[in-house]
């Protein structure tokens, strides 16, 4: 993109306030006085502003766990024309998982980045369904999507009726407006937008792909720590809010778009839904620097679970079990003693879909690409391929501390067994080779217990690599 459009689309962008927090009750206001004081609902708002509540949860969701804001708008979210099918429609979202628009496939999935559409295509448009489970109808469940988009909405903001939006941006920045304000999101850091929800996507960079994991009926917290302690992986203050920003302009013909059971709708209004002058609330949009998780790792031997990285966890209605967990694969010092110290071989009853943000995949030496994507769904069996166990074994017992830095992959991992969408399956992407890359994982078996074969097939004495 010419730096001068650069320049454009970033006016009004560079000097952005963020609050810090998650879970708390944020307050914020763009004209002084604002906020109604003492009461939600004034007969006459400050400003002449319209009072609008949103919810996250039921009204009578226990406290520790109910969301909602109020939102002190110029004109209230009400004042449009009716929702009507949008023409031409979406043919590539998916909201509930089922035989007639998905299939369920146990062999291990990968695909290469997508190229970036060609023709102007905004983040609505770009937007695909991967996988995924369950139902928005019956909101349990998510969807996993992925973008390509080059082009910012122009007069539309986008809204999902069905679940939060986790967006992790893999190229190109995010410039997002939402009804709380403006949020900057570069690869590297990650954004929710919850349910309801209305936002517009500016690319001030041009193209911009990534990945979206959509929750229905739940939302993300940040995980238990249990022996960890009070303080480790993602702290809450590293959550940014945006403060409150407004537009006042008339828009003849601005457009909503609703995502609403996975099928989109449009309504028309004459005004900028992003008309809200001042807000509180703990029902917020937030981002999230990826870069100040604080992982915590084995230091002596084994490789510890990739739980230990969740950054945020959806819950189910069972303890300790997610409904999706956003774990993440950070740079980070590896010290483990006579230990392999790539992920382990293992089949889950768990399903992990992986992205890769940028960088190498510890457990893959080749074939998945920042962009990429792969899905290892429950008791398919994965881990690392041929040429990461040889280069592993082959540098034998005596590694020094290694640290494995400019990297970020990530996971969404659910205990609801995705279904595939069929245009994911059928994709050019698709790599249909995925399986070769353990085919060459070869015995090392040996009938002696007191030797072992190394990395070339050599036998060795147990306990001693081939160079001793
Ligand atoms: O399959 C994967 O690459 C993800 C993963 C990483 C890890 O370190 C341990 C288990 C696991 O599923
Ligand atoms: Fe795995």
């Amino acid at each position: 993109m010419e730096d001068e459009a650069v320049a454009k689309a970033a006016a009004g962008w560079a000097e952005l306030k963020y609050q810090s927090g998650l879970g708390n009750h944020f307050s914020s206001e763009a004209l002084p006085g604002a906020l109604p004081l003492g009461q939600n609902s004034p007969l006459i708002c400050p400003y002449g502003l319209y009072a609008e509540q949103i919810s996250g949860t039921s009204f009578t969701a226990p406290r520790r766990v109910n969301q909602r804001s109020w939102l002190y708008r110029i004109k209230p979210s009400v004042t449009h024309e009716p929702f009507y099918p949008r023409v031409p429609a979406h043919k590539y979202l998916v909201s509930e998982f089922n035989q007639s628009t998905s299939s369920v496939n146990p062999t291990q999935l990968r695909w290469k980045p997508a190229d970036i559409p060609g023709s102007p295509t905004d983040f609505i448009d770009g937007l695909y369904t991967m996988c995924g489970a369950g139902s928005s109808f019956l909101r349990y469940g998510y969807a996993i999507h992925m973008y390509g988009a080059n082009k910012s909405m122009d007069g539309c903001a986008f809204c999902s009726a069905d679940g939060d939006f986790l967006v992790v941006p893999q190229e190109g920045r995010l410039f997002i407006t939402t009804e709380c304000g403006k949020l900057q999101v570069s690869p590297g850091e990650v954004v929710v937008i919850p349910q309801g929800f209305r936002f517009s996507v500016d690319l001030p960079d041009g193209p911009s792909r990534g990945y979206v994991a959509e929750i229905f009926g739940t939302h993300f917290q940040l995980p238990d720590l249990g022996p960890i302690g009070a303080n480790g992986l993602a702290s809450a203050r590293d959550f940014l809010v945006p403060t409150a920003w407004f537009n006042h302009d008339s828009h003849p013909g601005y457009t909503i778009v609703q995502k609403f059971g996975g099928e989109l709708f449009t309504a028309r209004q004459d005004f900028s839904p992003f008309n809200v002058v001042a807000w509180h609330g703990n029902y917020v949009p937030y981002k999230y620097d990826l870069s100040k998780f604080c992982p915590f790792n084995t230091v002596l031997v084994d490789h510890g679970d990739p739980s230990i990285n969740t950054v945020l966890t959806a819950p189910s209605d069972k303890p300790g079990v997610a409904l999706l967990d956003f774990v993440i694969f950070p740079p980070r010092w590896l010290v483990a003693e006579h230990t392999f110290r790539p992920p382990y071989y293992h089949r889950n009853c768990m399903s992990e879909f992986m992205g890769l943000i940028y960088g190498a995949y510890e457990a893959k030496a080749g074939g998945f690409l920042p962009g990429g994507a792969s899905l290892h769904s429950c008791m398919t069996p994965h881990g690392p391929d041929t040429k990461s166990y040889e280069a592993t074994i082959e540098r034998g017992e005596n590694v020094e501390p290694h640290r494995i830095s400019n990297t970020m992959a990530f996971m969404f991992e659910s205990c609801l067994v995705p279904r595939v969408c069929p245009w994911a399956l059928e994709s050019p992407c698709r790599d249909p080779d995925y399986y070769q890359c353990w085919i060459g994982l070869t015995s090392h078996f040996s009938g002696n217990k007191e030797e072992n074969a190394n990395g070339n097939g050599e036998v060795v004495p147990s306990g001693e690599s081939a160079d001793d």
